[in-house]
């Protein structure tokens, strides 16, 4: 995003990224608690109101995503079952609705199989080759954008995140690493408004759909 202040910290609709996606999750029913990884050096944190919610647990992140996720789930496992389910969400998704949660955590509880919400790829998509020049146009049917919440079970979440990280390879999101260890992931339609902010025109995408949710407008 470029700038000074963590991208977590800039501000859309009167809050930051992170309170909006910390919002989401609290007024979802079915969230219990929300383990948040901060940055070693953050100062910000502490000044978040909602961050008093007793719901609420903080913990150091890491260098990567994945670190910061593993350092989460491990302070998670000191007071939860690792039978319990856990959803993984990135704070750059302040867009996401609390509807969003429960229809991702029903379809996961009803065939007990983890999932993540995804966005169906609707552009026709080329791959390259090494010159810039196209390799290959592939067949969008199959494909689909990964977006968060991921959901699985918080034990097996912990396993296959820690293989992956002493194995050396890079993922990405928390399905990456389920896919891995070898289990089954169900993509779970995602709306379009749960964008995650990467560079600067995002901020005003995301800020016009919080502004029509908030005037009870269809997304
Ligand atoms: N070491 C890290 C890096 C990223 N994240 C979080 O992972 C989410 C998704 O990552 P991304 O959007 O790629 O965040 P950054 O790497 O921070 O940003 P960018 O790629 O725009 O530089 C964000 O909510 C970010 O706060 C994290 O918890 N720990
Ligand atoms: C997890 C994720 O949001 C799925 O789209 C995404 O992979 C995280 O962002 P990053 O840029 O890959 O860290």
């Amino acid at each position: 995003m470029g700038g000074d202040t963590p991208k977590q910290y800039l501000e859309v609709a009167g809050l930051s990224l992170l309170e909006h996606s910390l919002a989401a999750l609290l007024a979802a029913p079915s969230i219990a608690s929300v383990t948040i990884a901060l940055h070693p050096q953050d100062g910000r944190a502490a000044d978040i109101p909602l961050l008093q919610d007793p719901r609420v647990h903080t913990v150091i992140g890491g260098d990567e995503r994945a670190d910061s996720v593993l350092a989460a789930l491990q302070d998670l496992a000191n007071r939860a079952s690792t039978d319990c389910w856990v959803l993984v969400h990135d704070a750059a998704r302040p867009g996401l609705a609390p509807g969003d949660v429960e229809r991702l955590v029903d379809a996961v509880t009803a065939r007990q199989r983890g999932g993540i919400l995804a966005e169906p790829v609707v552009d026709t998509v080329k791959r390259s080759d090494s010159n810039g020049c196209v390799a290959a146009t592939l067949d969008r049917t199959e494909l689909w954008r990964a977006q968060t919440p991921q959901m699985f079970p918080l034990g097996e979440l912990i396993a296959a995140m820690s293989g992956a990280l002493k194995e050396g390879l890079t993922v990405t999101d928390e399905a990456s690493a389920m896919e891995l260890a070898g289990q089954p992931v169900q993509l779970v339609a995602g709306a379009a408004a749960n964008l995650k902010v990467t560079v600067p025109a995002d901020l005003e995408l995301v800020a016009w759909y919080l502004d029509r949710r908030a005037k009870g407008e269809e997304e």
